[in-house]
C-alpha cells in the first residue's frame, strides 16, 4: 500500500476548477516533484494535502486513513510537514527557538507540566535542545543557532524552514520552492541535503520547484500539473521528452 495516495483530489474556487482530479500515489522514500506553469494548482494541492483548504471532491489517505477534514496540526501530527513559498519563520525568534517551538508541538509533557516545571518538563526541555541542536547541525546552522531569524541570509532562512519542518518528525514532507532566491551553489547544496535527509530519515519527499536543475537532478518521478490537471507523470527522461510538456511548459528549457 502506498504511504501516501491522492485519489480524484479536486477543488473549486467559484467559477473556477482549481486541481481537478488529481491523483498521486507515494511509497516510503519516494522524493517526487510537482511541476507545472505558474497557476497550474501546485501549491492549491500542498494545500488541500496540509489541510489549508477543504478539497471539493476525493481523497488523501496515509497510510490508508483519509486526511480529509482534519485541521492543519492534526495532519501534522499524522506525520506531514510542509514548508511554505514565502517564508513563514519566527522572525524575532532566535534559530534554535524556531526549531523549538516545532519541537514543543510534539512535547510529551502537557501545560500543567510546563507551568508547575514537573521534571517531565525539564528532561522534555534538555531533550528538545539537544535535538534542535542536532537538526541545526545537519542544516549546518549550528553556529548561527542564538541568531535571530530574521538576521539570517535567505538561503539559511530556506534551510532553517525545512530544518523546522523536520523537528516535528514528519513521514511524508512537502517543500514548496525550496530553492526559491537561492543561487546556483546554494541550490546544489540544497539538492544533496534533500538527497541525504530522505536516506538518512526514510522521509517521502514531494516537492514544487521551478528550477529544473534541481527537480530532475534529485527527483525520481515527476507528476507535472497543467491548468489543474497532470497532463504527465514520469523519471525525469520521460518528462523531459514529454511532447505535452514540452508544449505546456518547459519549452526550450527542456531541449
Ligand atoms: N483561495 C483562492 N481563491 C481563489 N482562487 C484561488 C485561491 N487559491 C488559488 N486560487 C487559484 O487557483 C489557481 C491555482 O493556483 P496555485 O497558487 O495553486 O498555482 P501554482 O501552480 O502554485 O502557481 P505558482 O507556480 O505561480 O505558485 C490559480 O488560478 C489561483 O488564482
Amino acid at each position: 500500500m502506498a504511504l501516501l495516495s491522492v485519489n480524484n483530489l479536486s477543488i473549486s474556487f467559484g467559477g473556477l476548477k482549481a486541481v481537478s482530479d488529481l491523483n498521486l500515489s507515494l511509497e516510503q522514500g519516494d522524493l517526487a516533484g510537482l511541476i507545472g506553469p505558474n497557476g497550474a494548482g501546485k501549491t492549491t494541492a500542498f494545500n488541500m494535502l496540509t489541510g489549508v483548504y477543504l478539497p471539493t471532491s476525493g481523497d488523501i489517505l496515509l497510510d490508508g486513513k483519509s486526511l480529509v477534514g482534519l485541521k492543519p496540526y492534526q495532519i501534522n501530527h499524522r506525520g506531514v510537514a510542509r514548508t511554505f513559498q514565502n517564508i513563514r519563520l519566527f522572525s524575532d525568534l532566535t534559530v534554535i527557538d524556531n526549531l523549538k517551538i516545532a519541537y514543543h508541538s510534539h512535547a510529551k509533557y502537557g501545560l500543567l507540566g510546563a507551568i508547575a516545571r514537573l521534571p517531565g518538563f525539564y528532561s522534555g526541555e534538555k531533550e528538545m535542545h539537544d535535538k534542535s541542536m542536532e537538526l541545526l547541525k545537519i542544516f549546518k546552522l549550528d553556529n548561527k543557532a542564538e541568531e535571530l531569524a530574521k538576521n539570517l541570509p535567505y538561503g539559511e532562512q530556506r534551510r532553517l524552514e525545512i530544518a523546522r519542518a523536520m523537528a516535528t518528525q514528519p513521514r511524508v514532507l512537502l517543500l514548496d520552492e525550496p530553492a526559491a532566491g537561492m543561487n546556483p551553489q546554494e541550490t546544489h547544496d540544497l539538492m544533496e541535503l534533500i538527497r541525504w535527509i530522505r536516506h538518512e530519515f526514510g522521509l517521502t519527499i514531494l516537492l514544487i520547484e521551478h528550477d529544473m536543475s534541481l527537480v530532475m537532478g534529485v527527483c525520481e518521478k515527476i507528476y507535472v500539473l497543467d491548468y489543474g490537471q497532470i497532463i504527465a507523470v514520469g523519471t525525469p527522461d520521460d518528462i523531459r521528452n514529454n511532447p505535452r510538456v514540452i508544449e505546456a511548459y518547459l519549452g526550450e528549457e527542456a531541449s
